[in-house]
């Protein structure tokens, strides 16, 4: 009886913890942008963009949004590190994959690094959230053009959105975290991964 009723209060008061990816290739601003995360969302004043070096390990960073606690992982993006980014995908309840929208040479390695990640079926039905980067800049491409590059007709039983942001003045960042944190309460992947943690409803 207790168990059961542990069960249901479990289920109704706990508050999800999301875990969240952030991937995309070296330079794309990663790192600026989830230091941009911890300065609009917690107490913690993120780190400035001139003391960002290039990330080998791995960034943790906690926010809460809409009443929602996530975790995000943020990962090198260097080629050579890139073998890394599969051993958090079991675990992930989304994927962010960040874009410098400004650097049209590198968006072919961009694509094939994106639809080398979807592929993998230990990421199956995370949502994604694509962002076009440091919207700043004058030469920044538009989140439409970048979706049409990346032909994401592909990706049909995905849940995903394209957002223009930039990592430095913030823009379209609280609006990708809302989308984000709605679409990733609904999917099914959380549910999958609630049921494998062991907290599958009030009937569990
Ligand atoms: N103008 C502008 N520059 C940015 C923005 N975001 C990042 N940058 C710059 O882009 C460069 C790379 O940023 P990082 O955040 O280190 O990129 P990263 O994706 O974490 O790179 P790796 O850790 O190597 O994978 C730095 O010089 C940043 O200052 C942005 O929104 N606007
Ligand atoms: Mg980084």
């Amino acid at each position: 009886m207790f168990s059961l009723f542990y069960g249901l209060w479990k289920y109704l008061f706990s508050k999800t913890e999301f875990h969240v990816l952030i991937l995309g290739i070296d330079k794309a601003g990663k790192t600026t942008l989830l230091e941009k995360l911890k300065s609009l969302y917690s107490n913690l004043e993120g780190l400035p963009p001139d003391r960002i070096v290039p990330t080998v390990g791995l960034n943790i960073g906690r926010i809460e949004v809409s009443n929602s606690k996530l975790v995000f992982w943020d990962l090198g993006g260097q080629a050579g590190l890139r073998s890394i980014w599969e051993k958090y995908y079991e675990e992930a309840h989304a994927v962010v994959y960040v874009i410098d929208a400004t650097c049209p040479s590198r968006f072919e390695e961009s694509k094939s690094a994106l639809e080398k990640v979807l592929r993998h079926e230990d990421l199956q039905g995370a949502p994604l959230l694509i962002l076009a980067n440091k919207q700043d800049l004058s030469e920044a491409v538009s989140a439409e053009e970048i979706a049409r590059y990346l032909d994401l007709k592909k990706l049909d039983e995905r849940i995903y959105m394209v957002e223009a942001v930039s990592a430095y003045d913030g823009m379209g960042i609280k609006e990708s975290m809302e989308w984000l944190v709605e679409v990733m309460e609904r999917s099914k992947r959380t549910e999958t991964l609630r049921v494998r943690a062991g907290v599958a409803g009030p009937g569990a």
